[in-house]
Protein backbone atom coordinates (compact mmCIF):
# COMPACT_ATOMS: atom_id res chain seq x y z
CA UNK A 1 0.00 0.00 0.00
CA UNK A 2 1.83 3.56 -0.89
CA UNK A 3 1.89 5.81 2.38
CA UNK A 4 -0.14 8.56 0.31
CA UNK A 5 -3.39 7.51 0.75
CA UNK A 6 -5.34 8.24 -3.04
CA UNK A 7 -8.63 8.29 -2.13
CA UNK A 8 -9.37 11.15 -4.78
CA UNK A 9 -8.16 9.14 -7.73
CA UNK A 10 -9.38 6.13 -6.68
CA UNK A 11 -13.12 7.29 -7.14
CA UNK A 12 -12.27 8.98 -10.36
CA UNK A 13 -11.27 5.78 -11.59
CA UNK A 14 -14.20 3.85 -10.56
CA UNK A 15 -16.11 6.34 -12.41
CA UNK A 16 -14.35 5.74 -15.97
CA UNK A 17 -16.76 3.47 -18.17
CA UNK A 18 -19.97 4.56 -16.32
CA UNK A 19 -22.98 7.10 -16.82
CA UNK A 20 -21.25 8.95 -14.38
CA UNK A 21 -18.28 9.57 -16.00
CA UNK A 22 -19.19 12.66 -17.61
CA UNK A 23 -19.67 14.07 -14.17
CA UNK A 24 -16.12 13.76 -13.22
CA UNK A 25 -14.81 17.46 -14.11
CA UNK A 26 -17.82 18.56 -11.41
CA UNK A 27 -16.54 16.01 -9.09
CA UNK A 28 -12.97 17.13 -9.39
CA UNK A 29 -14.12 20.85 -8.93
CA UNK A 30 -16.05 19.99 -5.35
CA UNK A 31 -13.51 18.08 -3.95
CA UNK A 32 -10.77 20.74 -5.01
CA UNK A 33 -12.98 22.96 -3.08
CA UNK A 34 -13.44 20.85 0.10
CA UNK A 35 -9.07 21.28 0.77
CA UNK A 36 -9.96 24.92 0.79
CA UNK A 37 -13.04 25.69 2.66
CA UNK A 38 -13.85 24.80 6.62
CA UNK A 39 -11.51 23.89 9.24
CA UNK A 40 -8.11 23.65 7.31
CA UNK A 41 -6.03 23.42 10.34
CA UNK A 42 -8.51 20.51 11.58
CA UNK A 43 -8.09 18.51 8.32
CA UNK A 44 -4.60 18.71 8.03
CA UNK A 45 -3.98 17.31 11.56
CA UNK A 46 -5.84 15.04 10.99
CA UNK A 47 -5.03 14.05 7.51
CA UNK A 48 -1.56 13.54 9.27
CA UNK A 49 -3.00 11.34 12.21
CA UNK A 50 -4.30 9.29 9.07
CA UNK A 51 -0.89 9.12 7.45
CA UNK A 52 0.63 7.94 11.07
CA UNK A 53 -1.73 4.67 11.36
CA UNK A 54 0.30 1.25 11.04
CA UNK A 55 1.32 -0.05 7.50
CA UNK A 56 0.06 -3.34 7.52
CA UNK A 57 0.42 -5.80 4.55
CA UNK A 58 -2.60 -8.92 3.92
CA UNK A 59 -5.28 -6.53 5.77
CA UNK A 60 -8.81 -8.78 6.16
CA UNK A 61 -11.87 -6.89 5.55
CA UNK A 62 -14.88 -8.99 8.01
CA UNK A 63 -17.82 -7.32 7.36
CA UNK A 64 -20.63 -8.33 10.08
CA UNK A 65 -22.47 -6.53 13.09
CA UNK A 66 -18.95 -5.67 13.90
CA UNK A 67 -16.93 -4.17 10.56
CA UNK A 68 -13.55 -5.35 11.06
CA UNK A 69 -10.52 -5.26 9.70
CA UNK A 70 -7.31 -7.19 10.93
CA UNK A 71 -3.89 -8.83 9.60
CA UNK A 72 -2.15 -12.04 10.23
CA UNK A 73 0.46 -10.53 12.12
CA UNK A 74 -1.10 -9.09 15.40
CA UNK A 75 0.39 -5.25 17.06
CA UNK A 76 3.00 -5.34 19.09
CA UNK A 77 1.79 -3.78 22.52
CA UNK A 78 3.52 -0.36 22.02
CA UNK A 79 2.17 -0.29 18.43
CA UNK A 80 -1.43 -1.08 19.75
CA UNK A 81 -0.90 1.97 22.34
CA UNK A 82 0.07 4.24 19.56
CA UNK A 83 -2.98 3.51 17.27
CA UNK A 84 -4.98 3.74 20.37
CA UNK A 85 -3.98 7.08 20.54
CA UNK A 86 -4.21 8.00 17.14
CA UNK A 87 -7.87 6.65 16.62
CA UNK A 88 -8.76 8.53 19.74
CA UNK A 89 -7.72 11.98 17.69
CA UNK A 90 -10.78 10.86 15.56
CA UNK A 91 -13.03 10.55 18.29
CA UNK A 92 -16.45 11.45 19.16
CA UNK A 93 -16.85 7.78 16.98
CA UNK A 94 -20.88 7.67 16.44
CA UNK A 95 -21.89 5.41 14.08
CA UNK A 96 -20.32 1.27 14.36
CA UNK A 97 -19.04 -0.61 15.76
CA UNK A 98 -15.80 -0.99 14.04
CA UNK A 99 -12.46 -3.39 15.03
CA UNK A 100 -9.43 -2.07 14.25
CA UNK A 101 -6.46 -4.80 14.54
CA UNK A 102 -8.06 -5.91 17.30
CA UNK A 103 -8.93 -2.54 18.69
CA UNK A 104 -12.62 -2.59 19.42
CA UNK A 105 -14.19 0.63 18.97
CA UNK A 106 -17.83 0.96 20.54
CA UNK A 107 -19.40 3.67 18.75
CA UNK A 108 -22.21 5.68 20.65
CA UNK A 109 -25.07 4.23 17.90
CA UNK A 110 -25.41 0.70 17.64
CA UNK A 111 -25.83 1.04 13.88
CA UNK A 112 -25.91 -2.52 13.29
CA UNK A 113 -28.83 -2.50 15.02
CA UNK A 114 -30.45 0.00 12.40
CA UNK A 115 -29.07 -2.19 9.19
CA UNK A 116 -30.60 -4.82 11.05
CA UNK A 117 -34.20 -3.67 11.05
CA UNK A 118 -33.56 -1.81 7.32
CA UNK A 119 -31.98 -4.95 5.29
CA UNK A 120 -35.03 -7.14 5.26
CA UNK A 121 -37.67 -5.15 3.98
CA UNK A 122 -35.36 -3.72 1.24
CA UNK A 123 -34.85 -4.80 -2.72
CA UNK A 124 -31.75 -7.09 -2.88
CA UNK A 125 -28.23 -4.68 -3.13
CA UNK A 126 -26.41 -7.54 -5.27
CA UNK A 127 -24.80 -5.88 -8.10
CA UNK A 128 -26.51 -2.64 -7.45
CA UNK A 129 -25.36 0.94 -7.72
CA UNK A 130 -25.95 2.11 -4.05
CA UNK A 131 -25.79 6.01 -3.00
CA UNK A 132 -25.80 6.57 1.02
CA UNK A 133 -26.57 10.28 2.08
CA UNK A 134 -25.43 11.32 4.94
CA UNK A 135 -23.49 8.65 5.69
CA UNK A 136 -21.65 9.50 8.94
CA UNK A 137 -18.44 6.71 9.49
CA UNK A 138 -19.16 5.19 6.44
CA UNK A 139 -20.32 2.00 8.65
CA UNK A 140 -23.28 1.40 6.71
CA UNK A 141 -21.42 1.71 3.39
CA UNK A 142 -19.41 -1.26 4.63
CA UNK A 143 -22.65 -3.64 5.33
CA UNK A 144 -24.30 -2.51 1.76
CA UNK A 145 -20.91 -3.79 0.55
CA UNK A 146 -21.19 -6.87 2.40
CA UNK A 147 -24.92 -7.04 0.74
CA UNK A 148 -23.41 -7.54 -2.68
CA UNK A 149 -23.34 -3.92 -3.74
CA UNK A 150 -21.39 -3.64 -7.25
CA UNK A 151 -20.23 0.40 -6.75
CA UNK A 152 -21.08 2.49 -3.18
CA UNK A 153 -20.79 6.06 -2.98
CA UNK A 154 -21.40 8.10 0.59
CA UNK A 155 -21.86 11.61 1.16
CA UNK A 156 -21.82 13.57 3.92
CA UNK A 157 -20.21 17.23 4.58
CA UNK A 158 -19.29 16.18 7.98
CA UNK A 159 -15.01 15.89 7.78
CA UNK A 160 -14.29 13.99 10.83
CA UNK A 161 -16.84 11.52 9.62
CA UNK A 162 -14.66 11.51 6.03
CA UNK A 163 -11.69 10.84 8.21
CA UNK A 164 -12.89 8.02 10.29
CA UNK A 165 -14.40 6.16 7.10
CA UNK A 166 -10.61 6.45 5.82
CA UNK A 167 -9.20 4.96 8.77
CA UNK A 168 -10.27 1.73 7.20
CA UNK A 169 -10.29 2.68 3.28
CA UNK A 170 -6.95 3.30 3.15
CA UNK A 171 -6.22 -0.77 3.68
CA UNK A 172 -8.59 -1.70 1.15
CA UNK A 173 -8.06 0.91 -1.87
CA UNK A 174 -9.65 -1.68 -4.26
CA UNK A 175 -12.84 -2.21 -2.64
CA UNK A 176 -15.04 -0.05 -4.74
CA UNK A 177 -16.64 1.98 -1.94
CA UNK A 178 -16.01 5.80 -1.38
CA UNK A 179 -16.61 8.68 0.75
CA UNK A 180 -17.18 12.14 -0.56
CA UNK A 181 -16.71 14.71 1.77
CA UNK A 182 -19.89 17.00 0.15
CA UNK A 183 -23.36 17.51 0.73
CA UNK A 184 -26.33 16.46 -1.32
CA UNK A 185 -26.88 19.61 -2.47
CA UNK A 186 -23.64 19.67 -4.12
CA UNK A 187 -24.86 16.56 -6.06
CA UNK A 188 -24.93 16.73 -9.89
CA UNK A 189 -28.72 15.10 -10.79
CA UNK A 190 -27.26 11.70 -11.94
CA UNK A 191 -30.39 9.50 -11.97
CA UNK A 192 -27.93 7.06 -11.58
CA UNK A 193 -28.04 4.91 -8.83
CA UNK A 194 -30.31 1.53 -8.30
CA UNK A 195 -30.64 2.39 -4.46
CA UNK A 196 -30.14 5.72 -2.44
CA UNK A 197 -30.20 5.77 1.58
CA UNK A 198 -30.74 8.55 3.34
CA UNK A 199 -31.29 7.94 7.06
CA UNK A 200 -31.06 10.39 9.75
CA UNK A 201 -30.64 13.35 7.77
CA UNK A 202 -34.41 14.37 6.63
CA UNK A 203 -34.86 16.05 9.94
CA UNK A 204 -31.45 18.02 10.12
CA UNK A 205 -32.50 19.96 6.53
CA UNK A 206 -34.34 23.27 6.63
CA UNK A 207 -36.01 22.46 3.19
CA UNK A 208 -37.21 18.61 3.49
CA UNK A 209 -39.27 18.99 0.78
CA UNK A 210 -36.35 19.88 -1.53
CA UNK A 211 -34.44 17.50 0.35
CA UNK A 212 -36.30 14.75 -1.45
CA UNK A 213 -36.44 16.33 -4.97
CA UNK A 214 -32.54 16.29 -4.28
CA UNK A 215 -32.87 12.55 -3.24
CA UNK A 216 -34.98 11.43 -6.11
CA UNK A 217 -33.02 13.47 -8.56
CA UNK A 218 -30.40 10.44 -7.74
CA UNK A 219 -32.21 7.87 -8.80
CA UNK A 220 -31.89 5.80 -12.19
CA UNK A 221 -35.64 4.92 -13.07
CA UNK A 222 -37.13 2.18 -11.03
CA UNK A 223 -34.62 2.94 -8.30
CA UNK A 224 -35.79 2.40 -4.63
CA UNK A 225 -35.41 5.21 -1.75
CA UNK A 226 -34.19 4.18 1.75
CA UNK A 227 -35.54 6.42 4.27
CA UNK A 228 -34.76 6.47 7.61
CA UNK A 229 -36.00 9.31 9.77
CA UNK A 230 -37.37 10.57 13.19
CA UNK A 231 -41.42 10.62 13.04
CA UNK A 232 -43.98 11.48 15.56
CA UNK A 233 -47.33 10.12 16.28
CA UNK A 234 -50.46 11.34 14.27
CA UNK A 235 -52.26 11.54 11.36
CA UNK A 236 -51.58 13.22 7.68
CA UNK A 237 -51.19 17.12 9.16
CA UNK A 238 -48.96 15.97 11.75
CA UNK A 239 -45.58 17.83 12.13
CA UNK A 240 -43.63 18.92 14.44
CA UNK A 241 -41.52 21.61 14.03
CA UNK A 242 -39.66 21.76 17.41
CA UNK A 243 -38.63 25.10 19.52
CA UNK A 244 -35.03 25.54 19.19
CA UNK A 245 -34.02 22.05 20.20
CA UNK A 246 -35.29 18.41 19.83
CA UNK A 247 -33.67 15.96 22.14
CA UNK A 248 -31.06 18.38 22.66
CA UNK A 249 -29.90 19.07 19.22
CA UNK A 250 -30.05 22.24 17.71
CA UNK A 251 -30.30 21.67 14.09
CA UNK A 252 -33.81 19.78 14.11
CA UNK A 253 -36.40 21.45 12.11
CA UNK A 254 -39.11 19.44 10.77
CA UNK A 255 -40.28 15.86 12.28
CA UNK A 256 -43.50 14.78 10.37
CA UNK A 257 -45.44 11.59 11.28
CA UNK A 258 -45.39 8.65 8.94
CA UNK A 259 -48.49 9.53 7.42
CA UNK A 260 -47.58 13.18 6.32
CA UNK A 261 -44.26 11.73 5.40
CA UNK A 262 -45.40 9.77 2.87
CA UNK A 263 -47.89 13.01 1.42
CA UNK A 264 -44.58 14.82 1.13
CA UNK A 265 -43.20 11.81 -0.74
CA UNK A 266 -46.02 11.25 -3.26
CA UNK A 267 -46.06 15.44 -3.76
CA UNK A 268 -42.71 15.14 -5.27
CA UNK A 269 -43.45 11.55 -7.19
CA UNK A 270 -42.40 9.20 -5.35
CA UNK A 271 -44.53 5.36 -5.36
CA UNK A 272 -45.22 3.02 -3.33
CA UNK A 273 -44.43 4.22 0.06
CA UNK A 274 -44.60 2.05 2.66
CA UNK A 275 -43.44 2.43 6.47
CA UNK A 276 -41.45 -0.85 6.73
CA UNK A 277 -40.36 -0.26 10.40
CA UNK A 278 -40.86 1.66 13.46
CA UNK A 279 -40.04 2.05 16.85
CA UNK A 280 -38.41 4.43 19.54
CA UNK A 281 -34.94 4.65 20.33
CA UNK A 282 -33.68 2.98 23.21
CA UNK A 283 -30.64 3.97 25.85
CA UNK A 284 -28.96 0.85 24.79
CA UNK A 285 -29.16 1.90 21.09
CA UNK A 286 -27.46 5.14 21.59
CA UNK A 287 -25.18 5.74 24.40
CA UNK A 288 -22.01 7.25 25.07
CA UNK A 289 -18.86 5.27 25.70
CA UNK A 290 -14.99 5.88 26.09
CA UNK A 291 -15.07 6.39 22.58
CA UNK A 292 -17.78 8.97 22.65
CA UNK A 293 -17.39 10.95 25.59
CA UNK A 294 -20.51 13.46 24.96
CA UNK A 295 -24.28 13.42 26.56
CA UNK A 296 -26.13 10.59 24.92
CA UNK A 297 -29.30 9.42 24.88
CA UNK A 298 -30.14 9.00 28.70
CA UNK A 299 -29.28 12.57 29.26
CA UNK A 300 -32.11 13.98 26.51
CA UNK A 301 -34.61 12.28 27.91
CA UNK A 302 -36.97 13.66 30.42
CA UNK A 303 -35.38 12.27 33.66
CA UNK A 304 -38.83 11.12 35.39
CA UNK A 305 -40.55 9.63 32.03
CA UNK A 306 -38.33 8.60 29.07
CA UNK A 307 -41.20 8.49 26.94
CA UNK A 308 -40.48 12.34 26.65
CA UNK A 309 -37.23 14.87 25.68
CA UNK A 310 -35.49 16.89 27.88
CA UNK A 311 -38.09 19.52 26.21
CA UNK A 312 -41.45 17.64 26.46
CA UNK A 313 -41.73 16.11 23.01
CA UNK A 314 -42.40 12.96 21.82
CA UNK A 315 -39.14 10.57 22.64
CA UNK A 316 -36.87 9.79 19.80
CA UNK A 317 -39.58 7.25 17.15
CA UNK A 318 -37.93 6.19 13.72
CA UNK A 319 -39.30 4.85 10.99
CA UNK A 320 -37.98 3.59 7.67
CA UNK A 321 -40.19 4.18 4.84
CA UNK A 322 -39.23 2.36 0.88
CA UNK A 323 -40.42 4.29 -2.15
CA UNK A 324 -39.82 3.76 -5.88
CA UNK A 325 -39.42 5.93 -9.08
CA UNK A 326 -41.06 5.03 -11.65
CA UNK A 327 -39.92 2.69 -14.57
CA UNK A 328 -39.69 4.04 -17.75
CA UNK A 329 -41.51 2.02 -20.09
N1 LIG B 1 -26.77 18.35 3.37
C1 LIG B 1 -26.37 17.16 3.77
N2 LIG B 1 -26.06 16.21 2.86
C2 LIG B 1 -25.62 15.00 3.28
N3 LIG B 1 -25.43 14.68 4.58
C3 LIG B 1 -25.72 15.60 5.50
C4 LIG B 1 -26.21 16.86 5.16
N4 LIG B 1 -26.41 17.57 6.31
C5 LIG B 1 -26.06 16.78 7.34
N5 LIG B 1 -25.62 15.58 6.85
C6 LIG B 1 -25.09 14.45 7.60
O1 LIG B 1 -26.14 13.62 8.00
C7 LIG B 1 -25.66 12.78 9.04
C8 LIG B 1 -26.75 12.51 10.06
S1 LIG B 1 -26.38 11.22 11.21
C9 LIG B 1 -26.81 9.77 10.30
C10 LIG B 1 -25.66 8.87 9.97
C11 LIG B 1 -26.05 7.55 9.33
N6 LIG B 1 -26.70 7.70 8.05
C12 LIG B 1 -26.91 6.74 10.24
O2 LIG B 1 -28.09 6.57 9.95
O3 LIG B 1 -26.40 6.25 11.26
C13 LIG B 1 -27.80 11.31 12.21
C14 LIG B 1 -27.67 11.85 13.51
O4 LIG B 1 -26.65 11.55 14.15
O5 LIG B 1 -28.61 12.56 13.96
C15 LIG B 1 -24.45 13.49 9.66
O6 LIG B 1 -23.32 12.69 9.49
C16 LIG B 1 -24.38 14.80 8.90
O7 LIG B 1 -23.06 15.24 8.69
Amino acid sequence: MSSKFKWRSLFYQSLLNTKMEKYLADFADKLNDWDTCGNVKEKTKLSKQLASLPECNNVQLDINDIVSIASDLPLSEGERRKTISILKQFMPWRKGPFSFFDIHIKTEWRSDWKWNRVLPHIKSLKNKKVLDVGCGSGYHLFRMHQAGALQIIGIDPTSLFFYQFQCFKRYMPEQNIHFLPIGIEAMPSTQYFDCVFSMGVLYHRPDPIKFLKELKQQLAPGGQLVLETLVVEGDKTTVLVPNERYAQMSNVWFIPSVKALIVWLEKVGFEDCKCVDIGFTSTDEQQSSEWMQNQSLVDFLDPENHSLTIEGYQAPLRAVITASVASTK
